[in-house]
């Protein structure tokens, strides 16, 4: 058979199994084998996955048009009230995906299939998009996020990222974006610099802030914890996890997380642009990335930001999502030196992501009777999920048929941003979620023939996977062995520690007056000696307490030994509140030397 010729219908039928809609444009496997016969370096490609959540009736008197027929084929009869049916184009329509969920899963069920073999990949360095498409109340938002007490797939994808690597975890900030989406390696110095002025911005910040500081994980507070195993976790690695989340609202970026630290403030997100890194990835720039420790301050993130996601009431939904939310989970990794300390700045450091869309519901102005700005968010919704059936129905018949007609991603905001999911290395899977009401019969016939289109659009098979050099194998645990061995000799006395102690915070605010009257600058340096002299009270007092403590557990005998020192201000006086303490010593402090002496 030519490549780019169709078909006939029996051939289909036996390569996609299916019944497939008869005005659909059908493609054979030949020409697969001969589009990619053409090409100079064969690329794996894999399919798509495509899965099918069937919600459960919304009302007791609704009637369902579905029957699942196997856990991979649903059957579709049109009711009398079709216009399908009135014309003779349906029968009763048969739908395959990857998997079918019936009415009754689990949140944790669809999480584990659709998700956690996702994360698997994202853990390998390779790129993956999730997106749940479907109509209006078909339970998109139900599946991404769930509810307090059943957890959907974000929430879940959180804990099972943390409950893994939580041992594993970079220092805060020794991973930094750059703003060209990519990340730099800072040194554990500046690293511990940039914590400590976080504490000191969050220490000024936090007090008078305190009346509006709310926990908004605990929405998700009593969900299970996840806790499944993902497969490539490196023992000998370190892990730092940021999270942003946007969504696409009229056919514009908006940042959620943009002012959430200004909680109480009404301020609405600004437009982001979206661009291409180096690596021809698409992101969004100048948008806000968390570094988040634990899933709680990661949900906590994403709570906030569906909080200001559009949504509004229809006659479909009554919390009908006004926009297509992404929330993105970038990992970053670096393998431990081969002593087990440290990645350092020079060596690679390798970054992933997992992208989870909950895409806006399609829905038919007829049917939500929307009117003004309703209106208007649905026409963008409807646009762009037509920009993304059009660019993935292109997509399909150039790998099919080796045509070469243009994808057009940059006509929507959506599909630019997820570009290079279809066109360069990643996994990617779909979950489409219906209703299964005899009354949402025609537009869900639509539903299944964009379904049908993309469980055979193919990605290329991502290559890219994380190099681990020959190190020997756990080096970390071997690191650790070491150290608390050293721990133990500083205990006994028998190795000097030469830790030091942690510097005072941030740099000076600006001192440059520019007006003679403006005194807000001399406000803003009390307010900094303030914060910075209770800092240094408090890293005086822990000084001192470590001090103590290492001296009080030194024996009777090393004690008499150290009778005779030329010692620091700082040593003295803990040497003084030593001598306080213990009532049986005494100590004389003599030009700079401090003379320890048993009564
Ligand atoms: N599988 C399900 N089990 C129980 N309730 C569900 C299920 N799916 C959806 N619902 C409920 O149906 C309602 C609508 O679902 P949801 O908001 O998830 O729809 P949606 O597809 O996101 O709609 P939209 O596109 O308008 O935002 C919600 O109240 C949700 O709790």
């Amino acid at each position: 058979m030519q490549a780019g010729s169709r078909c006939k219908q029996t051939d289909l039928m036996a390569y996609t199994q299916h019944v497939t809609f008869l005005d659909a444009p059908v493609y054979c496997k030949a020409s697969v084998k001969k589009a990619s016969e053409k090409g100079q370096q064969i690329k794996e490609r894999d399919k798509i996955k495509v899965f099918c959540r069937v919600r459960s009736l919304p009302d007791e008197n609704d009637i369902s048009c579905m029957k699942i027929l196997s856990n991979n084929t649903i059957a579709l009869t049109p009711p009398a009230t079709s216009v399908g049916t009135q014309t003779g184009k349906y029968r009763e329509i048969h739908c395959t995906f990857h998997h079918v969920f019936e009415e009754d899963v689990t949140q944790e069920t669809i999480f584990e299939h659709t998700t956690l073999p996702l994360i698997n990949e994202v853990f390998k360095g390779r790129n993956c998009l999730l997106f749940a498409y479907g109509l209006s109340g078909s339970g998109k938002t139900y599946s991404m996020t769930g509810e307090p007490q059943n957890a959907g797939i974000i929430p879940r994808s959180l804990d099972v990222i943390f409950n893994n690597i939580m041992h594993l975890q970079a220092e805060k900030f020794v991973f930094k974006p750059d703003k060209m989406n990519g990340f730099e390696m800072q040194s554990e110095e500046d690293a511990r610099k940039e914590r400590q002025r976080e504490l000191a911005a969050y220490m000024k910040s936090a007090r008078p802030q305190k009346f509006i500081q709310r926990d908004d994980s605990t929405e998700y507070g009593q969900q299970t914890s996840h806790c499944a195993q993902i497969e490539n976790i490196n023992e000998d690695s370190i892990y730092a996890i940021f999270v942003s989340c946007v969504e696409i609202y009229n056919n514009a970026v908006y940042d959620l997380l943009e002012h959430t630290s200004d909680y109480g403030s009404l301020k609405h997100p600004q437009r982001k642009l979206i661009r291409e890194d180096s690596a021809h990835n698409m992101y969004v720039h100048d948008v806000v990335e968390v570094e988040v420790k634990s899933s709680k301050e990661a949900l906590a993130l994403f709570c906030k930001g569906m909080h200001r996601r559009r949504t509004s009431f229809t006659f479909l939904n009554r919390d009908s999502s006004r926009s297509h939310a992404v929330f993105t989970i970038r990992v970053v990794q670096a393998v431990l030196h081969r002593f087990g300390g440290a990645p350092e700045q020079k060596e690679a450091h390798y970054v992933s992501q997992l992208c989870l869309v909950d895409l806006g519901g399609s829905e038919r102005t007829s049917r939500t009777k929307n009117t003004g700005q309703r209106l208007m968010e649905s026409g963008n919704i409807n646009n762009s999920l037509m920009t993304l059936k059009i660019c993935l129905a292109n997509l399909r018949e150039n790998q099919m048929l080796g045509t070469k007609k243009l994808v057009p991603f940059r006509d929507s905001k959506l599909t630019y941003l997820f570009k290079n999911f279809f066109e360069g290395e990643s996994c990617v899977h779909a979950l489409v979620c219906v209703n299964p009401r005899d009354a949402d019969f025609d537009e869900t016939i639509h539903v299944m023939k964009f379904a049908d289109t993309v469980k055979e659009v193919q990605v290329l098979h991502p290559s890219s996977t994380v190099q681990n050099p020959c190190f020997p194998l756990g080096r970390r645990e071997a690191n650790q062995i070491f150290h608390d061995a050293l721990q133990k000799l500083e205990q006994n006395n028998q190795v000097h520690s030469s830790e030091g102690i942690s510097s005072l915070s941030s740099d000076f605010p600006c001192l440059k007056l520019k007006d003679p009257i403006d005194d807000k600058l001399i406000n803003n340096l009390a307010v900094f000696l303030e914060h910075r002299n209770e800092q240094y009270c408090l890293l005086r007092q822990a000084w001192v307490q470590k001090v103590t403590k290492y001296f009080t557990g030194l024996d009777f005998n090393i004690k008499q030994k150290l009778k005779k020192r030329t010692l620091s201000q700082n040593t003295k006086l803990a040497f003084c509140v030593l001598v306080n303490e213990e009532a049986n010593i005494t100590a004389r402090v003599d030009e700079g030397v401090v003379y320890l002496m048993k009564q």
